[in-house]
């Protein structure tokens, strides 16, 4: 028996866990289907696109797939999520983004309350460990170490300065007053090494006797009684086991798992439970509907000199060498995540915000680093991604089984504004990249293969090559509409005590990379459960 079951360690579920643990009195029990994810290839910021990659003996990846998404050409794309105490921050791009303050206040024009930005912004500042220190804006004395990333790569000064030719601005700071612009990105890291929510929540209080953590400990369902969460099922070691819950559980397996475990508990919408012969115990449209994710395109460039990061024979040489580097001071690219560059800008002068995002990376590296033929060569990629798509897929079950995929469609660019947009972002973004000084360093351009001068051409471009961002968000989304799943407080709408805090429980994606307003909710998420078992 536990007070609290949390289901999924990962960027919320880890901090929710560790938050409502602090009460010694209180007992919680972290269920994780994954290992303890202590693997080199995570600590590593360098080590990002090994982590990713798709191989079966990869066990910190859960390697998942979408469907064949009807407007890229049906092509169905490989979507890899973090399966590891830390979840997806123990294998994500470690950028440290919270999106924009009229996010959170449109979540709270939806009719949740408690989510406005200055709502919301306490629980980032008490996330968060800031290597700049603490202003109005950051704190310096959470958990969640953030620190500058590494410039050193050329390209990234020479994108700037072609940015700055063009007029736009360079941005100090992308989570302050105004994120608009170009710079330098901060990263959850600390000393070269990962700050995932495993390095900075979950291994300080590992010993405290009120928290049990179990890994490899896959859920398989929430046991219901009359409207009430007794028990979790999950599988470990080959057997089927069970803890008792006390008072609450929080499903946190993220905007794949979260409607999964649901919907094989019984909560969701009644056709997809009955179809998999699931007992209904509470019908809950919305469960599962409302995925989204950032769509991106990627330009890849070949350089005229041997600078960057390269998998070819003197690139391989030279990696070896930031082994050593690595090994002996923690430094050199590998103590860095290779995304440092990049920004926030408006893809027409009409847009009232910025409205898509830039990344560039010092490799020639596409399709979740497994273009080895692009890998080889050297250069850079910039990844182009728009930050509030309109269009909207839907998870559903393949069958009844906790063990199988779920059936992911994102659908990708099924509004016609967002291909609008994507167009327009991947002009701009154009402009600047075949301008100097950045193009007096590019060889040739390796895809698209030269500069795209018409619409037709950039669509056709953009149908082959549009990926997701890894932000899948929605699918138990919060809000008062018959669709929403949970409620401002992240209870499922109709239970008494069950909620979910993750990635699903945004009504809408958020502009910017997702892991810091997953940490935000698992923060908001313990402090509610807390206030609410104080009234
Ligand atoms: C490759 C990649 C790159 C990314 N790059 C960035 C970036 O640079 N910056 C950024 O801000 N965001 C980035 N993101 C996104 C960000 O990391 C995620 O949005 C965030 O981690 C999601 O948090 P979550 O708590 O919703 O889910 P997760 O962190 O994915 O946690 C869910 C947890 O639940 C567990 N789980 C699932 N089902 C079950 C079950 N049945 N039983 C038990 N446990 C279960 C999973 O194993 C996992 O540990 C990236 C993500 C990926 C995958």
């Amino acid at each position: 028996m536990a007070d609290y079951v949390v289901i999924g360690g990962g960027s919320s579920g880890g901090v929710v866990a560790a938050r409502l643990s602090e009460d010694p009195n209180t007992t919680v029990t972290l269920l994780e289907a994954g290992g303890p994810g202590n693997s080199k290839f995570v600590s590593i910021p360098g080590m990002f696109a090994g982590l990713i990659q798709d191989y079966k003996i990869n066990k910190l990846n859960w390697r998942f797939r979408t469907a064949p998404q009807k407007k890229l050409n049906n092509r169905s794309l490989y979507h890899p999520r973090g399966k590891m105490l830390g979840g997806s921050s123990g294998m994500n791009g470690m950028v440290y983004i919270r999106g924009e303050s009229g996010d959170y206040d449109r979540w709270s024009e939806l009719g949740n309350e408690g989510w406005s930005y200055d709502e919301v912004l306490p629980y980032f500042r008490k996330a968060e460990n800031n290597e700049r220190g603490a202003d109005d804006y950051h704190g310096d004395s959470g958990p969640l170490h953030v620190s500058n990333g590494d410039e050193s790569f050329d390209f990234y000064s020479a994108f700037l300065a072609s940015g700055e030719k063009l007029d736009y601005p360079k941005t100090a700071d992308f989570n302050g007053a105004n994120r608009e612009g170009l710079g330098i990105y901060q990263f959850t890291t600390k000393n070269g090494e990962r700050a995932s929510v495993k390095f900075c929540y979950l291994d300080p209080i590992m010993d405290r006797k009120n928290l049990d953590i179990q890994v490899k400990a896959t859920v398989r369902r929430i046991v219901m009684e009359d409207g009430r969460a007794v028990a979790v099922e999950y599988d470990q070691d080959g057997q089927t086991k069970r803890v008792e819950v006390g008072k609450e559980v929080i499903v946190s397996g993220g905007a794949f798992g979260s409607p999964q475990i649901l919907m094989l508990s019984g909560i969701g919408p009644r056709d997809e439970l009955e179809k998999h012969g699931i007992t209904v115990q509470h019908e809950l449209p919305g469960v599962g509907e409302n995925l989204h994710d950032h769509p991106d395109v990627m330009f890849v460039f070949k350089s005229k000199k041997r600078t960057g990061i390269s998998l070819g024979p003197l690139g391989t040489l030279k990696n070896l060498a930031a082994f050593y580097q690595y090994f002996t001071k923690r430094k050199g690219w590998l103590a860095n995540p290779p995304t440092a560059a990049g920004g926030f800008l408006r893809s027409e002068p009409g847009k009232n915000n910025p409205d898509f995002q830039l990344h560039m990376v010092p490799l020639p590296y596409r399709n979740h680093a497994h273009d080895y033929m692009s890998m080889i060569k050297w250069g850079f990629t910039m990844i182009v991604n728009i930050g509030h798509p309109r269009s909207r897929g839907r998870l559903t079950l393949k069958d009844a089984n906790p063990g199988s995929e779920p059936n992911i469609d994102l659908n990708l660019l099924d509004h016609v504004d967002d291909l609008k947009d994507m167009r327009n972002a991947f002009k701009v973004t154009q402009e600047i990249l075949h301008g100097p000084p950045l193009k007096d360093k590019i060889a040739k351009p390796l895809y698209p293969k030269r500069y795209l001068d018409t619409d037709a051409e950039i669509d056709d471009f953009l149908r082959a090559e549009v990926n997701h961002a890894y932000h899948p968000v929605g699918t138990c989304k919060m809000g008062r509409d018959d669709m929403a799943v949970v409620d401002a407080r992240l209870k499922v709408r109709g239970l008494a005590n069950v909620r979910v805090a993750d990635a699903s429980i945004m009504p809408e994606i958020i502009n910017g990379n997702t892991n810091a307003t997953c940490i935000m909710i698992g923060e908001k998420a313990a402090d509610m459960i807390k206030q609410d078992a104080a009234a």
